[in-house]
């Protein structure tokens, strides 16, 4: 069994999360993504503030109501209304905690709560006092400690220890504290305080300046002992702590963090999706851990040191945080292994290396073209390869359509004949139609159109357009494929590539080449 110290997750997607402007959840939302963070074995699912309104009581109490193998708990101000409100709607839990806070910092109690600093640790004893009348669970936060004066915050958080806290959370409210100094305030909090060995140590890290992550990790190794955090780092203004990120840091750092967490990590990726659905709050695609581009490798020496060994340029497997696996994303950074790679696991193998630098040399072109190259781009790369390969009498050299509203279209068109360039120029009904045509003058097949369509073989507007062209003559009927994302070069060459196979054991005499 591990020594190591357990690190209490304590989620406030629900809480703090939903004070993101524009993050609100219906009550039937907040119970999915509560029994979500059941599912990752979250410790504590602080689920909401009951006394800010009847829908908050109402979700916290339904969440208390579905969810038994986490505590659930509430948040309430240092005021007996907002106590006993929170205990009600906890009283269904299996495990409940009350989170009661109030403001440590000049300027909150100057400004804000206009009390003075006396005062405040009365209201904090009291509030500590009242919540534990509804449970023996009581967390108390020094809001703004990240601001607060150190000797008054021991003060502070001794009486609320005397007075029954078992957690004490120390929120960076603003997000103002860099990593060293956050570290050393627990430290001296944990040195200074006569009774702090009879309550875990929190801390709770907004984002403001992006150092939520690094400052809680800081405290940790410092010896706090529970991290607030939400889903995707979501919370009010630049968000809180992203709970996979500490949790992943903490599991693949374990050599630095003297302690582990009980989170059940392949069930990060869906919580991340679900919360993103629920609340609409896309996650950037260079996200760590759960960012579509997490575990994608793009470039060439990246991927080649990939296929030979994954820890090359990977600290963390895809699957232990949710994903299906890592990605390889072929594009125009892409090498030649990852090329023939994937290829092989299509079921495509080049039978020399000419023919694998052919195909590469395509696949690059089509590349600076296109962002990302699918599975579907590859095979159809490679069967018109394979095309010509077969069949290349005919090649398309050069292709300029013009269509413009109210005016014929023409195709200017320059085509290799059996080694030699020629060019001509037709009108037609659209572009696909001049071009037919101007390729026909060239080639001469004398056959019929009998099937003309096209295809996106990807999703988007930069997609490849696939083309099959039949043509049939004498009753022979041959097929023609051709890609591009250029949809008439793709019909253009889906023309070639059938009249090649049409004429293909025809005498090269027969062709009458029309020079313009
Ligand atoms: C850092 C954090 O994330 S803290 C949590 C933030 N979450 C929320 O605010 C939840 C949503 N809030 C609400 O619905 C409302 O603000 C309520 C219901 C809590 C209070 O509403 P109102 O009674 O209308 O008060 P209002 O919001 O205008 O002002 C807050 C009052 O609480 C006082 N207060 C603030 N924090 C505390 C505290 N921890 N303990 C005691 N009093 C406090 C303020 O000083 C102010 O008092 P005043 O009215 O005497 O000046
Ligand atoms: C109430 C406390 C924990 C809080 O949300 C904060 O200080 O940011």
């Amino acid at each position: 069994m591990s020594q190591k110290d357990k690190l209490i997750v304590f989620d406030t997607t629900l809480r703090d999360g939903e004070q993101s402007p524009g993050a609100s959840m219906t009550l039937d939302e907040k119970v999915r993504i509560a029994k979500s963070l059941e599912r990752l074995r979250v410790d504590v699912i602080e689920a909401g503030f009951p006394n800010a309104s009847q829908g908050d009581f109402e979700s916290v109490r339904a969440v208390a109501r579905s969810v038994r193998e986490s505590t659930i708990c509430g948040l309430a101000r240092a005021i007996n209304s907002d106590i006993d409100r929170c205990g009600e709607a906890l009283a269904d839990a299996e495990s409940a905690r009350i989170h009661t806070f109030i403001a440590t910092s000049p300027i909150h109690m100057q400004q804000k709560l206009r009390m003075s600093p006396e005062e405040v640790v009365e209201r904090a004893v009291a509030a500590v006092k009242r919540a534990r009348k509804w449970t023996d669970n009581v967390e108390f936060s020094c809001e703004d400690a990240g601001r607060s004066e150190l000797d008054y915050l021991c003060r502070v958080i001794e009486q609320a220890i005397k007075a029954g806290a078992r957690t004490i959370n120390i929120p960076d409210t603003v997000g103002y504290n860099v990593p060293s100094q956050f570290g050393e305030t627990i430290r001296q909090l944990l040195e200074r305080i006569p009774n702090a060995d009879q309550a875990v140590f929190s801390v709770h890290c907004h984002n403001d300046l992006g150092l939520a992550v690094a400052n809680s990790l800081e405290a940790v190794i410092n010896g706090a002992r529970q991290v607030e955090c939400t889903i995707n780092g979501l919370g009010e203004r630049a968000g809180n702590a992203s709970l996979e990120e500490l949790v992943m840091a903490v599991r693949t750092r374990q050599d630095v963090f003297p302690c582990e967490t009980h989170i059940y990590t392949p069930e990060i990726v869906p919580a991340s999706r679900l919360v993103s659905s629920i609340t609409g709050f896309a996650v950037q695609p260079n996200k760590a851990i759960v960012g579509a581009n997490a575990f994608a490798h793009e470039s060439g020496i990246h991927q080649d040191g990939m296929l030979k060994n994954r820890e090359t340029y990977e600290i963390m497997r895809a699957e232990d945080v949710g994903w299906k696996t890592n990605k390889m994303v072929m594009g125009k950074h892409s090498g030649r292994n990852a090329f023939k790679t994937r290829l092989e696991e299509l079921g495509v193998n080049f039978e020399t290396n000419e023919e694998l630098n052919g195909a590469f040399a395509r696949f690059k072109e089509l590349a600076d073209k296109k962002h990302e190259i699918f599975d579907e781009d590859l095979q159809a790369l490679v069967s018109e390869t394979q095309h010509e390969k077969e069949d290349d009498r005919f090649e398309l050299v050069y292709l300029k359509t013009y269509t413009e509203t109210g005016e014929t279209p023409s195709a200017e068109l320059t085509l290799k004949v059996d080694g030699q360039e020629q060019q001509t120029t037709a009108i037609g009904s659209g572009p696909v139609d001049a071009t037919f045509k101007a390729i026909e003058q060239l080639v001469n097949t004398g056959s019929i159109l009998q099937l003309f369509s096209i295809n996106a073989i990807t999703q988007g507007t930069d997609s490849q357009g696939e083309v099959t062209v039949r043509l049939e003559k004498g009753g022979r009927i041959v097929n023609g494929l051709g890609s591009d994302t250029d949809i008439v070069i793709a019909s253009a060459k889906a023309y070639v590539s059938a009249a090649s196979k049409l004429l293909a054991n025809t005498p090269r005499t027969h062709l009458q080449a029309v020079n313009v």
